[in-house]
């Protein structure tokens, strides 16, 4: 196995380790000299008249062939016809190829490449279109600060800039570096590096700032993000993903001709920000000329500053455009709902929300009196009018307005997102029977799946689903898009119709969606959270931060004034929300980022306790040591620290490492898909559901899936029946669903995860090159995922071989192994003597090395099984606390109170293979095939 993955034989993968020819050294200047001709330049275009021609125009002959270039770059300014730069496909193999091929790029060009921008630079000043964008970049609030920030650069390495949304840190700072680089020599050009934090702001402001520059995207401005790039040799400023940045790291440990990177929303603290901020900190020494500055919202910024050696810090002041802020009570009276998510009765006894317990104040709200049903019915009808200011309201009026109110609020239960407010606000803004004015809407929704709700609900809605006027156009926007859709959200609709745009947080910072005017906050998002103890992750609804509800705001008001609901309570905002989100790296766990820190030539030498320790808030060092034992139970570390040839590919699959592990062997030995299927469901939840009161039928469907003593291979089965079911169309898939107790939206989910997952494999050369999530959905015929048709028959050779499988679940989920022992037996008396009695499946004991004593879930398949073949079983997670509870893969679903969240699932191993797999760094593969699997 190890030869396998280390000689790379996997036909498309580029093999490590990488050998970096050193790339020619350019004589990055002094950026204070840079700065001074930059002065000087600005001088000299402000005062000369900018038709005019350039002061040295003793020059003749160059001279009339620049002027007859700054004609004809005029011109193309005007007519938009300069050559447009093609997207690339940047597959992560690709990128190692031209990593290698690009340090022969010569100096003469580069510098033939740099005057060529500088007179370009020197020619736009006088035209009309970069001028009329400059009229509009000098207005932002970043531009009062502008030589201030050129002159702290020119003084010190490292520069903290914070600022309010929208005042121009994204698209200005960067530019002014640039900017005053070009008006120097072309020696001194500088080349920036600007990270996001997700593609679609990569884009999105890499095609902003192009405009502001009035040029084509791809010229001196472009952008990177994984699996596609649009830029060129006269890139100068290339905004890219963090994760782009840090993979170009990988073999360009230096960053050699990289004069400035900026880190922009520091404040996010993501783990892959966090560890870029570690690795620039310790390439700082190592080149004393390149600049870093990070860029982050007004909270935190002292933080980072002391974490570099207290570099100074400017603050941005003033925001654009005012943003009216409104609270889940202003948002109920303007939209005078009532709410099928009220608490009833029985909602409220059982209600787990500290905000909606007995005793609190919705209690008091309640004993205010009327039946709540009528009170909603009298709210529809006698509310006073929005239009009315409250100082005009008589008491009377005021205090019932207030007090229904109060009372909405008191029905709802908080802790869900109640889609029917949000229709009504989404009428009331298209109605337009407001003050504010026409414009676009920004939702923020935690996931998928609830945007897939609200689109839904709202198809079923006139005002939105264009069955009559043409009133509304609507777009989901989340990350498993393709680019192009993601784009589409920045389309202008026509005159009279309303675009609303449904988003995660991707749409939370940098993005600049120029017609959004109303912001509504749901308050709700998806966060990554690990439970080291149990080494569970998941991905969990959660409250926003107050500083990701600032963010929501913000997106709303930058070319005009907004306004933003939030839907929880400005008391919820005031005291129960969390300044900030906890850093990310204290949340997940540390496996992948141990790879990562061990692929980086730098850090590959350094014990990863020295390397975490210099994080700028380090985690808990008990969850570091924990990840570096499964990294070497894995086979992906060795006992010194080093990367094994399995750790190295799975450096580059940013999943979970045994999912990741399990990937790789499907690929491997040719059954990727059900390997990606079990994967999927792996990493998102179990598609089996449990009514409360449908528990044992069920169970029972359940087990007609069993096979093998193994939940996962249960869990393929049922995919593999609803992906048959669904042939005859989907009615028939939802049918198959309800009858076996199968989520559709969870196998929903599973074959998009797939298709993604097959993405990050072909990205790292171990299936087909080039295959793309979006195109592999494009293939799929009724009733596939679309996985077959994309990765080919021989991918697939084994993909019915169940041993096969069995021994790769195995490989992948050691060493999660559990022993069966069963009692020493009864013996029965029979007419061929005595007979030894099968034991009864609650006699049987699962040990494991670590826990002593665990129990099988009731959920699982093999709750009630009284004999295995092999007495052994691997399973994907349990609960440590919970010593006698066995969890594993099934996720989600609620359990009484104080037990636990997640159900079992184990998978129980093939006979005579894994009778030695207990032994010490065994590794499980070879193991199988000296048994003769
Ligand atoms: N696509 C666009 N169309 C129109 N105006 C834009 C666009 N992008 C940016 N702007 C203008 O530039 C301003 C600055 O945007 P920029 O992204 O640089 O702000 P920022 O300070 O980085 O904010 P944030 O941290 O919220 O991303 C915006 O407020 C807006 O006025």
């Amino acid at each position: 196995m190890n030869e396998l993955l280390a000689v790379g034989h996997h036909k498309y993968s580029t093999p490590p380790p990488v050998v970096v020819i050193p790339p020619p050294s350019l004589a990055i200047a002094k950026s204070k000299s840079v700065r001074s001709n930059a002065s000087e330049e600005s001088r000299s275009s402000s005062t000369s008249s900018r038709r005019t021609a350039p002061p040295n125009n003793q020059r003749l002959p160059t001279d009339l062939k620049e002027t007859a270039e700054a004609e004809e770059l005029d011109e193309r300014d005007e007519e938009d016809e300069d050559e447009v730069v093609p997207v690339e496909s940047e597959s992560y193999v690709n990128l190692r190829k031209k990593m290698v091929n690009k340090h022969n790029l010569k100096i003469d060009n580069l510098l033939q490449e740099n005057n060529k921008l500088c007179r370009e630079f020197q020619r736009k000043q006088s035209s009309r279109r970069f001028e009329s964008m400059l009229e509009q970049r000098r207005r932002l609030p970043a531009w009062q600060e502008k030589e201030k920030i050129l002159d702290l650069l020119d003084q010190c390495q490292v520069l903290v800039v914070s600022g309010m949304t929208g005042c121009g840190k994204t698209t200005q700072i960067p530019q002014f570096i640039l900017d005053a680089s070009l008006g120097g020599r072309a020696k001194q050009v500088a080349n920036i590096i600007c990270t996001q934090p997700r593609r679609i702001s990569a884009i999105s402001v890499a095609q902003r700032v192009a405009q502001e520059r009035a040029e084509r995207l791809g010229n001196s401005v472009g952008y990177q993000i994984r699996l596609e790039s649009v830029r060129s040799s006269a890139t100068r400023l290339l905004y890219c993903t963090t994760g782009v940045l840090l993979r170009r790291l990988e073999g360009e440990a230096d960053l050699k001709g990289v004069t400035h990177v900026i880190v922009d929303e520091v404040h996010e603290r993501t783990e892959e920000s966090d560890f870029l901020l570690l690795v620039l900190k310790d390439l700082l020494v190592q080149r004393p000329d390149l600049k870093i500055i990070l860029m982050s919202a007004t909270l935190n910024a002292n933080l980072f500053s002391e974490y570099f050696y207290n570099c100074p810090t400017v603050h941005i002041p003033g925001r654009t455009f005012p943003v009216d802020q409104f609270f889940l009570e202003d948002a109920i009276a303007k939209s005078r709902t009532g709410s099928p998510y009220m608490r009833s009765g029985k909602q409220n006894s059982s209600s787990t929300s500290g905000q909606g317990s007995r005793g609190g104040p919705r209690d008091v709200v309640d004993d205010l009196g009327d039946d709540m049903w009528n009170f909603m019915s009298f709210c529809k009808k006698d509310f006073v009018k929005d239009s009315i200011p409250d100082q005009q309201l008589s008491l009377q009026e005021l205090t019932d307005n207030k007090k229904s109110v109060l009372k909405t609020i008191s029905a709802m239960d908080l802790d869900k997102i109640n889609m029917d407010l949000v229709e009504s606000l989404l009428e009331w803004i298209v109605d337009g029977k407001h003050d504010y004015p026409p414009g676009a809407v920004l939702v923020f929704l935690p996931g998928l799946a609830e945007i897939k709700m609200l689109y839904e609900q709202l198809k079923s809605n006139r005002m939105f689903n264009n069955r009559g006027a043409n009133r509304c156009e609507v777009y989901p926007l989340h990350s498993t898009l393709t680019n192009d859709e993601q784009q589409a959200v920045f389309s202008r609709p026509p005159e009279g119709v309303t675009k609303i745009i449904i988003s995660t947080n991707i749409a939370e910072t940098s993005v600049t969606i120029d017609d959004v005017v109303y912001v509504i906050d749901s308050g709700k998002m998806k966060e990554k959270r690990y439970d080291a103890s149990k080494s569970m992750e998941s991905l969990e609804d959660s409250w926003v931060s107050r500083a990701n509800a600032l963010q929501r705001r913000g997106r709303a008001g930058r070319v005009a004034s907004g306004v933003c609901f939030h839907l929880f309570t400005s008391h919820c905002f005031q005291h129960q929300l969390a300044e900030q989100q906890l850093p990310e790296i204290q949340r997940v766990p540390l496996e992948q980022l141990c790879l990562r820190i061990k692929i980086l030539d730098v850090f590959a030498e350094r014990a990863l306790e020295s390397v975490f320790s210099r994080l700028i808030e380090p985690p808990a060092m008990g969850s570091l040591d924990a990840a570096k034992q499964r990294l070497r139970d894995l086979g992906a570390l060795t006992a010194d620290e080093k990367l094994t040839p399995l750790g190295y590919h799975l450096a580059c699959l940013p999943v979970d490492v045994r999912i990741g592990k399990l990937m790789l062997f499907g690929a491997i030995f040719r059954c990727l898909d059900p390997a990606l299927t079990i994967a999927a469901s792996l990493a998102f939840k179990s598609p089996f559901v449990s009514p409360w009161d449908k528990r044992e039928e069920a169970n029972e469907k359940k087990l007609a899936f069993a096979v093998a003593n193994s939940d996962h291979l249960a869990l393929l089965q049922a995919y593999k029946g609803w992906c048959c079911a669904a042939k005859n169309g989907n009615q028939a898939g939802f049918l198959y669903c309800r009858e076996n107790f199968l989520s559709w939206r969870g196998l929903q989910e599973i074959a998009s995860l797939k298709r993604q997952f097959a993405e990050l494999l072909s990205d790292i050369g171990f299936i087909k090159e080039g295959l793309r999530a979006r195109t592999i959905e494009r293939m799929c015929s009724k009733g596939t995922d679309g996985i077959l048709e994309a990765t080919g028959h021989e991918a697939n050779l084994n993909a019915d071989n169940i041993r096969l499988m069995s021994a790769m679940l195995c490989a992948a989920l050691y060493p999660n192994v559990v022993q069966v022992r069963a009692p020493q037996g009864n013996y029965k008396m029979t007419s061929k003597g005595a007979m030894k009695m099968q034991p009864k499946a609650n006699e049987l004991r699962f040990m494991t090395k670590n826990d002593g004593c665990v129990h099988v879930h009731p959920s699982s398949v093999n709750y009630t099984v009284r004999h295995y073949n092999s007495p052994y079983l691997v399973y994907h997670e349990k609960g440590e606390n919970e010593p006698c509870l066995h969890q594993g893969l099934q996720h989600g679903v609620r359990l009484p109170a104080g037990v636990v969240r997640r159900w079992a699932g184990q998978h129980g191993a093939a006979q005579g293979r894994v009778c030695h797999l207990p032994r010490r760094r065994m590794d499980p593969v070879r193991c199988l095939f000296s048994s003769g699997g």
